[in-house]
């Protein structure tokens, strides 16, 4: 919005939120600060404006009174992403009125919050002295915090049940360097790998709220929000952001510098303290090193106090608000930096999470419908994410993965072990974040008396797990006696309730330091003389009527009625104040008295407030040792959380193999099973894949194992054991909503769960560790990169054959519907095709295309399977049995007919597909009725030679004749 020159006799508006820019411009001269005359503003008008100027990228939030005020610029901003009203305030006199913007000073960080959501740095500028104590001058006011999106402390702006990250990234060509923090739990890693789409995707399971980004374009460094109407991409941006970075998160462009890879060294040196980065496993990933080098230094210059900038909670006014609660913590208390590998997880791409909705339901985002909705029974903060964590990035390593199994097997068999330690884990906080405040100095009395009861509750966690044998209850068997010292210390110095603000008193427990406990008693002598002087004055002035007063202004006084005034009163006496009814007296001795009260008061303040930062201190010197605790703990959390669930689900132990078998006896989809009453999921076995490690069964003709048979439910659970013929690749097909997008899912998250450590929803399993878990699933358009479905299909299926491996499994929803029947038809054959042949990954593909089922008489290591329909004269029965055997039959004109379509649709629709059926070449070829002259050119080239390997001759295929 550009500034306007005057609007003669403009009317002044009383509320400008509802009017649109035509009118605020005519009512307002300007809107944008840089263009006003400095020396025109009023005083506090020039200070914002010059405030203003220092942190540009920022949202600059200016306490005045009770109310956080913007203006300029960010009042329309503001009122905007905020629904308040916007209103204007007289910014000089030839300045006149410039917008204006605010929230109750009491309800800033609800609106803070909502800001930093939506990708603004909030700073924040508050009143650094009484406004009282100004006499005339301006209040001292400062910046005491900026907030944005990844480096958010405050525990009203954090989600409790996962983290909050910031990230930086560095790339050379396609090789790149990634560093994550999260500033609330000081969790600090790097990486490094090569491949964009890698880096793409790892950011894509972070899911960063603000990633670093270093640029040589000066004039770009600040914050890119992401778009959230999206659609129309933004120039800015995509002129900044390299292809690799995805676009809907929160970009601060940084400069270079820090980012070098010397410089970047050489911080992460001092601030760790170490003569090499050796120990923390980066010291050769030199694009790692950069990363977390430049994140490091964006805390340090925009996070952490500058020593003279901002004032302390000591020696702040204690009113109007406390500083503490929005001051710069005075170091982020990072862990020291780990190096991590991506090929320690099990790759899950954006579209497969998506596809699979494991923290999130795919049509409306919701948590509830995810996969983590059904396996969360965590009943702790850092437990929720720690499970978080492990679905997001499930295990390659088998042992690693049976360490978690074992765990969850002792906390299932011992149902009352594990419900004693959720009742204790219930009564513990967030360790993590409390430990993050005390380490970053914002922690205030109550974090630390949580932290102090979470911490008296470890020996009652290791008294229970003493008992355990596995290594993550074994981890907890021992207390750290710095830990048991450190509870004690804070609960014998912290009262148990204290207030929320630091600089008021009554944080410490008398007995504690002889000195405060003087000057309580001196400050209790003194309120004692205070207490008896109506007594001893009442019998000095012989009134019996004589009262002492308080108030705020005057302090205590003396209060004789109007009547009674008049009498002789000793010459001590005072007059300060008359009212209609009563006259108000002080005497020397009492205002003496008075203020000694205050001085040791305050006095009491000062010292409590240091005594309380001395214990802060030492919370945070022993942050390592708790984050350790913490971690044990919220693994003891997310382990019982999938016992809990295992149990209460009737979920099996899979048995983990290094073979490429994926065997599941009766299997359910876990959330599906959840949504549905009580008996009602149609269980479904499934057998994919050899169980040699190194040779799938693609060269050779085997028969096809179908399904193991459903054992009676009493029956005791079946061991699957490893078969050499199951097939690589399955063809499912049947009627529409007969549920083949829920088998396929639930084979998905069976082998992901598996590889969390979980116990999985089937009578029994054996699971191959899988390296990838690709899927593709009906797709919609992307109007943000302006691609079609079948764009977005074709890009999706693409990237799994690009990198699937025999070890990956494929579940394809459907390829091929975006396009011309044939087209798409001879697409979904060829990609079949080339998974069980060429790549021999693990493979189901639910289709339409019945067409397909020829492909199993063709290659040996392919299976039809259909999920059955029971047909009655007028209905469809859905049994959603998973059967061997392709469906013969199409259902969707029944389908259609279901649905409502007119009668005469309906007939026409069974006339039309009998003559396709009688015509079409791909009809009759499929039949085995094409004219041998036609076939030897006919066949596809790839088939042809495929058959000649993997069969005897075969019956000829003519899909590809027009
Ligand atoms: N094994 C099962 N037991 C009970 N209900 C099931 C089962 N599988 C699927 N369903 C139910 O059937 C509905 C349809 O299933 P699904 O979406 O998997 O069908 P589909 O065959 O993929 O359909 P379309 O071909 O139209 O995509 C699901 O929402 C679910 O409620």
């Amino acid at each position: 919005m550009t500034d306007l020159p005057p609007a003669p006799n403009a009317p002044e508006p009383q509320r400008l939120g509802d009017l649109p820019d035509r009118l605020i411009k005519q009512t307002v001269r300007y809107t944008d600060h840089r263009s006003v005359d400095r020396d025109a503003l009023t005083p506090m008008m020039r200070h914002y404006a010059d405030l203003k100027d220092e942190y540009p990228q920022a949202l600059l939030l200016y306490r005045v009174g009770d109310f956080f005020e913007t203006f300029f610029q960010d009042a329309i901003t503001i009122a905007q992403e905020l629904e308040l009203v916007l209103t204007s305030k007289d910014a000089g006199k030839t300045v006149g009125r410039v917008p204006l913007a605010g929230v109750p000073h009491h309800a800033m960080e609800r609106y803070c919050a909502q800001l930093v959501e939506r990708g603004y740095a909030v700073a924040i500028c508050d009143q650094t002295e009484d406004a009282a104590d100004a006499q005339g001058r301006l209040v001292q006011r400062q910046v005491t915090r900026v907030i944005t999106p990844g480096t958010v402390l405050e525990e009203g702006m954090l989600n409790a049940r996962r983290n909050n990250y910031l990230a930086a990234v560095v790339i050379a060509g396609t090789h790149w360097g990634l560093a994550i923090a999260d500033v609330s739990t000081g969790e600090f890693l790097t990486t490094q790998a090569s491949g964009l789409d890698r880096l793409t995707q790892e950011i894509l399971r972070l899911q960063p709220s603000e990633i670093l980004l270093p640029t040589n374009a000066p004039d770009l460094v600040g914050l890119l929000r992401p778009d959230p109407r999206a659609g129309i991409p933004d120039p800015r941006r995509a002129a900044a952001l390299p292809e690799a970075l995805p676009p809907q998160f929160c970009y601060t462009l940084r400069p270079q510098a820090p980012f070098q890879a010397a410089e970047a060294r050489q911080r992460l040196l001092e601030r760790f303290r170490v003569r090499s980065l050796e120990g923390m496993g980066c010291e050769h990933l030199p694009l790692a090193v950069r990363a977390a080098g430049g994140l490091l230094q964006y805390l340090e210059e925009t996070s952490e106090r500058q020593l003279e900038a901002v004032p302390t909670e000591a020696n702040a006014a204690p009113s109007p608000a406390p500083p503490a609660a929005h001051a710069y913590p005075t170091r982020i208390p990072l862990q020291p930096l780990y190096t991590y590998t991506l090929s320690d997880f099990l790759v899950i791409d954006h579209q497969t999470r998506r596809n699979l909705e494991i923290t999130q339901t795919q049509r409306d985002g919701t948590f509830h419908g995810s996969l983590l909705w059904a396996l969360d029974r965590t009943v702790t903060a850092m437990g929720g994410r720690a499970l978080r964590r492990w679905l997001l990035q499930p295990l390659l390593d088998r042992s690693a993965i049976q360490a978690r199994q074992d765990t969850i097997q002792e906390l299932i068999d011992q149902g009352t072990l594990r419900q004693q330690l959720q009742q204790v884990l219930k009564q513990i906080y967030d360790l993590e974040r409390l430990t993050g405040r005390a380490g970053s100095g914002t922690a205030n009395a109550r974090d630390l008396v949580a932290l102090a009861d979470s911490l008296g509750k470890l020996p009652e966690i290791a008294d229970l797990v003493a008992v355990g044998r596995s290594p993550f209850l074994i981890a907890l068997q021992t207390v750290p006696p710095v830990m048991d010292t450190l509870g004690q210390t804070l609960r014998a110095h912290l009262v148990e309730t204290p207030p929320l603000y630091l600089t008021e008193g009554n944080l410490i427990r008398p007995g504690v330091n002889p000195q405060l406990d003087r000057l309580r008693q001196s400050i209790e002598a003194d309120q004692q003389w205070i207490a008896e002087l109506e007594t001893t004055e009442r019998q000095r002035t012989g009134i019996a009527t004589l009262k002492v007063g308080y108030t705020k202004a005057f302090g205590y006084y003396l209060s004789i009625s109007r009547a009674k005034a008049s009498a002789d009163l000793p010459d001590d006496y005072i007059r300060k104040q008359t009212l209609t009814n009563e006259e108000r007296y002080i005497t020397p001795e009492l205002k003496q008295r008075e203020s000694a009260i205050f001085l040791t008061r305050e006095a009491v303040h000062k010292l409590e407030y240091e005594i309380f930062t001395a214990l802060r201190l030492q919370v945070a010197e022993q942050s390592e040792s708790i984050r350790q605790v913490a971690g044990a703990i919220a693994a003891l959390d997310a382990l019982c959380s999938l016992a809990e669930v295992a149990v209460y689900q009737n979920y099996c132990r899979p048995a983990i193999t290094e073979s490429r078998q994926i065997a599941i006896v009766d299997g359910r989809h876990p959330v599906v099973e959840q949504s549905l009453p009580a008996g009602f999921f149609v269980p479904n076995s499934a057998t994919l894949g050899s169980g040699d490690p190194d040779r799938g069964t693609g060269g050779s003709r085997g028969t096809i194992a179908p399904p193991p048979p459903r054992p009676p439910a009493d029956a005791p659970a079946p061991t699957p054991t490893a078969t050499h013929s199951a097939p690589d690749l399955i063809i499912l097909t049947g009627p529409n909503a007969s549920g083949k997008s829920c088998y396929l899912r639930q084979v998905g998250l069976i082998q992901l769960m598996a590889q969390v450590g979980s116990f999985v929803p089937a009578a029994a399993a054996t699971l191959g560790v899988c390296d990838r878990i690709f899927t593709r699933v009906g797709a919609v358009d992307d109007l943000a990169t302006g691609q079609s479905t079948f764009m977005v299909e074709m890009n999706e299926t693409a990237n799994i054959l690009n990198h699937a491996t025999p070890r990956s499994l494929v579940l394809l929803d459907e390829i091929g519907r975006g396009t011309a029947t044939f087209d798409g038809l001879s697409i979904a054959w060829a990609v079949a095709e080339h998974l069980a042949t060429d790549i021999r990954a693990r493979t189901i593909f639910a289709t339409h295309y019945h067409e397909l089922n020829e492909l199993a008489s063709l290659l040996s290591n392919v299976a039809n399977y259909q999920v059955v329909v029971k047909e009655l004269p007028d209905q469809i029965i859905f049994l959603h049995q998973v059967r061997p055997g392709g469906a013969d039959k199409s259902y969707g004109i029944e389908a259609g007919r279901l649905a409502g379509l007119p009668a005469s649709v309906i007939e026409r629709a069974r006339q039309v597909m009998g003559q396709i059926e009688r015509h079409s070449h791909i009809a009759v070829g499929l039949r085995g009725e094409s004219s041998p002259a036609e076939s030897s050119e006919r066949v596809p080239s790839k088939t042809a030679s495929r058959r000649s390997r993997l069969r005897e001759p075969a019956g000829q295929l003519n899909i590809f004749t027009g």
